[in-house]
């Protein structure tokens, strides 16, 4: 439950957020009266901070059907919810948002579905968000929209708001372009993107893959040398107006959450964790949203089959898997959990003693002490995604750890693996690889893991999400002052 100071509000902001949800959701509670809970997911953890700090203003969907409610200020932050009916829920954001473009964006793990009702309700929800934010933005403010659920408000908000600084940040995943182009809409989503001043991927290959469909969908002049990260922008030309493009990884709040977990109560609860536990020899740990990308299913494979090789022991070795419900009204996340739940299951009945179960499978969101607690105790973390754009998870786990203690299991196909080379990287299409890596980090030698985590940490603690608001804010604020900048002829390449 979020401490609230409420009161309503009227009038423009200089920085406005715009993302698919508030930092917030409503919950509706059986006796008919309502509260307000933290939204699920990295996005809102990494921004919310920012946020705050920044005294902006947040234009989001509250978490619920038909929820009609008045722009509030809460703890210092203006909060303007965005109603949507249940049928726009349905179409637009369980539809198109992640029933179509979050499997596109995410190699087509599961078969993306393209429903043209689906895609003319993303258009009109987009026009709202739009609507919404013109109203809440101050003359000549920056407005910095967020994520997959809308790349239209750039361009629809340019047209109602010409002096607006826009900016565009994409949480997931930009697909490679063979992909992009099963879109049907593919042009519509590129024009949409480019009404921003500056489109922000978590890595280079997204926004080179973004630069190349530039020319070939919308037939711009673009830029072609290589984006860097943080550094050398790419640029499209789109009329009078240079759009740049670049690599800005996300992170989390380093300092904050590396101080937490030094507090006493919370090493306090990590050994009470322990003990809860049965002092096992070796705790591995998942933390997630319940998202098939999220690689659930492969770190409980490999785990039954290194139980059935004696590559370890049920006796001496625990996993905690916590799992936050997502999205549970999309079929194909309701198939992933049944295969999941199936799954720990059969491990449990097949190597569990009484009272001493190997998998502890806990569906719900955990409160934050409880989750770094949980981080403290942990000897191997297990982060196997099969596609995952950042995965902020594996950098909480490792700013938790001034101990230098514990061991992380990493999927390459994360972004976060770009960036935390020292982790025991896997490759989670490939089980055996994904058995060897978990096998050789629960028997790492102390002293090689103390080495590993203190390089992860020097790379967690000083690339925090405050640099990389800034990074991203300032290189738009660069841009909205430099106005239009032509393309500097050599770097321009002729659309294909
Ligand atoms: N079971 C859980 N209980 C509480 N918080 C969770 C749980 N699972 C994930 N989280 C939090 O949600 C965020 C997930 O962010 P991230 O790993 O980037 O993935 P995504 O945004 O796709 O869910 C992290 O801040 C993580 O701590
Ligand atoms: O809002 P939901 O549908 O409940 O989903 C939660 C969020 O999931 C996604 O998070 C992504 O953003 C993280 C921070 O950049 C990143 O680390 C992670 O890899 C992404 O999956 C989604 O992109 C958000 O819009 C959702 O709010």
């Amino acid at each position: 439950m979020v401490a609230a100071e409420e009161s309503t509000h009227a009038g423009g902001s200089d920085f406005v957020v715009v993302a698919n949800r508030l930092p917030v959701d409503l919950e509706r509670l059986a006796d008919g009266s309502t509260r307000w809970k933290r939204s699920p997911g990295g996005l809102v953890t990494a921004l919310e901070p920012i946020l705050r700090s920044n005294r902006g203003a947040w234009v989001g969907w509250a978490g619920v059907a038909d929820a009609e409610l008045d722009p509030i200020v809460q703890d210092g932050l203006e909060l303007y919810p965005v109603s949507l009916s249940a049928q726009e829920i349905a179409d637009y954001y369980e539809g198109f948002s992640n029933a179509t473009l979050w499997p596109l964006y995410h190699d087509v793990i599961v078969r993306p579905e393209y429903r043209r009702e689906w895609w003319n309700t993303y258009v009109e929800v987009n026009r709202r968000f739009a609507e919404e934010t013109a109203k809440a933005a101050a003359e000549g403010a920056t407005v910095w929209v967020q994520d997959y659920q809308l790349q239209l408000v750039p361009k629809m908000l340019r047209m109602l708001r010409p002096d607006l600084t826009i900016g565009f940040f994409l949480h997931i995943p930009f697909p490679p372009v063979e992909l992009f182009m099963q879109m049907p809409w593919r042009t519509e989503i590129v024009e949409g993107l480019l009404g921003a001043d500056l489109i922000g991927f978590h890595l280079p290959g997204g926004a080179q893959n973004f630069l190349y469909l530039a020319r070939r969908l919308a037939g711009h002049q673009t830029s072609r040398g290589t984006v860097g990260v943080r550094s050398k922008l790419g640029v499209v030309q789109a009329g009078f107006r240079a759009v740049r493009v670049g690599a800005f990884p996300i992170s989390i709040d380093s300092g904050q959450l590396d101080e937490q977990a030094r507090r006493k109560p919370i090493r306090d609860r990590a050994k009470q964790i322990r003990k809860e536990l049965g002092n096992p020899k070796h705790i591995m740990l998942g933390v997630d949203r319940l998202d098939y990308t999220k690689g659930i299913d492969v770190r409980l494979d490999a785990l039954l089959e290194l139980i059935a090789e004696g590559r370890v022991d049920p006796a001496e070795t625990v996993m905690v898997q916590l799992a936050t419900p997502s999205r549970e009204r999309v079929e194909s996340y309701v198939q992933m959990r049944g295969a999941i739940e199936k799954t720990v299951s059969r491990i449990n009945g097949e190597y569990a003693e009484v009272g001493r179960p190997v998998v502890h499978y806990i569906h719900r969101p955990i409160p934050r002490d409880e989750l770094i607690a949980f981080f403290v105790a942990a000897d191997v973390m297990l982060v196997t995604p099969l596609r995952d754009g950042m995965n902020l998870v594996a950098k909480e786990y490792v700013a938790c750890r001034s101990d230098l203690g514990g061991a992380l299991v990493l999927s390459e196909f994360t972004g976060a693996a770009a960036e935390l080379r020292q982790a025991f990287l896997c490759n989670p299409h490939d089980l055996e690889d994904v058995k060897d890596k978990m096998e050789a980090a629960l028997n790492q030698p102390r002293e090689d893991g103390r080495r590993h985590m203190r390089a992860l940490r020097r790379q967690v603690l000083a690339h925090d999400v405050d640099r990389w608001a800034r990074s991203f804010l300032d290189a738009l604020a660069h841009q909205g002052a430099a106005g239009p900048a032509l393309i500097a002829p050599a770097e321009v390449g002729e659309p294909e």
